[in-house]
């Protein structure tokens, strides 16, 4: 579905990501991990157009979309969130999704009639509403929610856009011990039950343990391991270049 072919970016004279080559397929969720300044987010910015590459190419479903805007990718299915607050923070819950899901009626073309649009609209904004268990806060003003709360709606807005590849950028960070749980099963959800392709920028452990089928290992930019959590785990370079570095004791 996603591939990365030789993709390197250079900032003056740093290498910040090194000829990555990967594929994600869908169903499946891969956790980025590798330690601080290995180019994990460099690589999400680099996949979501937030940066263009110095060489190589970005595919979807086949086609070449390295030169396209970040807009573009996301109306082309690519759905980044987190790190970005998308939220409007003095309209309500119900609200936001329901501008989240118009915006991506929108992005379909669809020209259904206008009582119709509404009807479909309201219905799938109450439906994510269900999915992310937040219809009794439809009218809560976003700025009120907790920050966990906060958090999952912005998985649900990116989830009213109906991307076919989902990225979060450490999606739990900040959150509490009770706040976490919640939006890991939205995550893990949209993979087994949506059939998305996940990816996954982690450092947390037992998050890793938790969701990932698959481990991608960055280390000074360059792609230094690739595969089933348990073998990965296990590689020396991993050991030595990553696990020794921190991940062991998160
Ligand atoms: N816009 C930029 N200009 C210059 N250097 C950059 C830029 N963005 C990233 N870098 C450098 O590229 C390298 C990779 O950074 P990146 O943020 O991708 O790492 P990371 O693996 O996500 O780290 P962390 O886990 O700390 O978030 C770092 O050395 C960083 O300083």
């Amino acid at each position: 579905m996603l591939e990365t072919r030789d993709l390197s970016v250079r900032f003056g004279g740093h290498l910040a990501v090194d000829a990555v080559s990967c594929r994600f397929r869908p169903g499946e969720l891969t956790a980025i991990v590798g330690p601080n300044g290995a180019g994990k987010t460099t690589c999400f910015n680099l996949i979501s157009g937030q940066v263009a590459p110095t060489s190589g190419r970005v595919l979807l479903e086949g086609a070449d979309i390295t030169r396209l805007s970040p807009a573009a990718r996301t109306r082309r299915g690519i759905g980044r969130g987190f790190q970005q607050t998308n939220l409007f923070p003095g309209l309500g819950v119900a609200e936001n999704i329901r501008l989240a899901v118009q915006a991506s009626r929108r992005k379909g073309g669809a020209l259904l009639r206008l009582a119709a649009a509404d009807r479909t609209t309201a219905r799938a904004t109450t439906d994510i509403l269900e999915r992310v268990q937040m219809a009794h806060l439809s009218k809560r003003l976003a700025a009120e929610l907790a920050h966990g709360d906060q958090r999952k709606l912005e998985v649900a807005m990116l989830m009213a856009l109906e991307p076919n590849v989902y990225m979060f950028d450490e999606p739990t960070a900040g959150m509490s011990a009770e706040e976490a749980p919640v939006v890991l099963s939205l995550i893990d959800s949209l993979r087994r039950d949506g059939g998305k392709c996940v990816l996954l920028v982690e450092h947390k452990l037992d998050v890793i343990r938790a969701l990932a089928d698959r481990i991608i290992v960055l280390h000074n930019g360059r792609l230094v391991a690739d595969g089933a959590p348990a073998r990965v785990m296990e590689m020396d370079i991993v050991q030595d270049a990553y696990l020794g570095q921190g991940l062991a004791n998160v």
